[in-house]
């Protein structure tokens, strides 16, 4: 019978720490990972100096859990967050313990890239906050992944990540070696989020550099594998995430969210010049909260307006490739973590038909 979370945790209760605390009282034990007997997890240390002076701690943690029944192999990495201390580094064996942490200054980059194995890359975006960005996101990628696609979605909204709540999960990433974070997966979709790697709000006051270094991470260093399409869950504008991405990664284009309204339209012009500028094809827009139909009767109202993003589409020439209508039972799916594309519900008809589209036009 493979070893239960508990077990180990109180194992690792029991290793006490150079100051008298123990491994779970500080919070330093990342990632714990069990398959079948392979236990794995990361130590994340103060700094670098603790790291190497806790190496007596690893060696007890790996000998006090190899003991435990139903345990074969034990894998611990060492990594430290903090600045070093004044020892210098050890000699020869020479390498720095892998940080896993996101949020960093970027390292260098040639041109464009793309992560390994992945077809397409496509941002959602939106010149306005709220207008249905993740929904749209969450619910595509679930209808993508229903039609057969291997799909990705990475949620990079750093002023409110909601794929944790949208696709209803909510846990840290492992990271195996300390390097490499392995995503989640949920509705049939490879799952990432920055939600998922920092605690709430941190990401919010990050600027330039340290956002094209996460962002770098996020797409770097998830093992996404192989997948079709790569949907992108932007933060809502033209900031410094949107410029990174566009500048630096190679995208098959973006989709623009928008509601009917004048002053959401507005912000989304603003959306689609900025992609114009990075020479990032603008796929098509998708109006969202185009009609509200009453639950009870089934009548229809165009709360927000009606018509302006299928009108704003044939100005700029660009394809207008789906209205979805604003519905209670949609936004009750996404609070709930089953987006309704997951569902069979008559809401899911038009993300699969925006799946279709965008499966035919070979983006997805
Ligand atoms: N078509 C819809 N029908 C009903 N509710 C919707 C619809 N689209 C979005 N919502 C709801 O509106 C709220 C905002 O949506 P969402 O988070 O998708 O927007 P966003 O543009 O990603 O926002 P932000 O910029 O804050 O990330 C959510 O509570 C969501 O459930």
């Amino acid at each position: 019978m493979p070893v239960e979370h508990d077990s180990i945790m109180t194992v690792l209760r029991g290793i006490v720490l150079p100051d008298g605390t123990n491994l779970v009282e500080s919070d330093r034990v990342r990632a714990l990972n069990v398959e079948g007997d392979v236990v794995r997890f990361v130590i994340e240390a103060p700094d670098a100096t603790a790291a190497r002076a806790w190496s007596g701690v690893e060696a007890e943690a790996k000998a006090r859990l190899e003991a435990l029944e139903g345990v074969g192999k034990v894998s611990i990495v060492m990594t430290a967050h903090g600045p070093a201390g004044s020892t210098p580094p050890p000699a020869a064996t020479g390498k720095e313990p892998p940080s896993l942490k996101i949020g960093r200054h970027p390292t260098p980059q040639q041109g464009k890239t793309k992560p390994a194995g992945v077809k397409n890359v496509i941002a959602i975006a939106s010149g306005k906050g709220g207008v249905g960005k993740s929904t749209v996101s969450a619910n595509l990628a679930v209808a993508l992944a229903k039609m057969g696609r291997k799909v990705g979605l990475l949620d990079a909204d750093i002023y409110g990540p909601s794929q944790p709540r949208m696709m209803g999960v909510n846990k840290r990433p492992a990271s195996p070696d300390g390097e490499t974070i392995e995503p989640l997966h949920a509705h049939g979709v490879t799952l990432m989020s920055i939600g998922f790697m920092i605690p709430d709000g941190e990401a919010v006051v990050w600027r330039g550099p340290m956002l094209m270094g996460a962002m770098q991470q996020m797409l770097g260093q998830v093992a996404w594998g192989e997948l079709d399409v790569l949907l992108i869950d932007m933060p809502p504008g033209t900031g410094d995430v949107q410029l990174t991405l566009g500048q630096k990664t190679e995208l098959t284009g973006a989709l623009v969210v928008s509601t009917p309204q004048d002053v959401a339209l507005m912000d989304a012009r603003r959306g689609i010049s900025m992609f114009n500028k990075l020479n990032v094809p603008v796929l098509g827009l998708i109006e969202n909260m185009s009609m509200y139909i009453c639950p009870n009767c089934g009548h229809e109202a165009h709360i927000f307006g009606h018509g302006g993003v299928a009108e704003e589409a044939e100005k700029i020439g660009v394809p207008f490739l789906a209205q979805l209508p604003l519905a209670l039972e949609a936004r009750i799916a996404g609070d709930e973590g089953v987006p309704i594309a997951a569902t069979d519900s008559p809401l899911a008809e038009p993300y699969m038909q925006l799946a279709q589209r965008l499966v035919a036009g070979g983006m997805a």
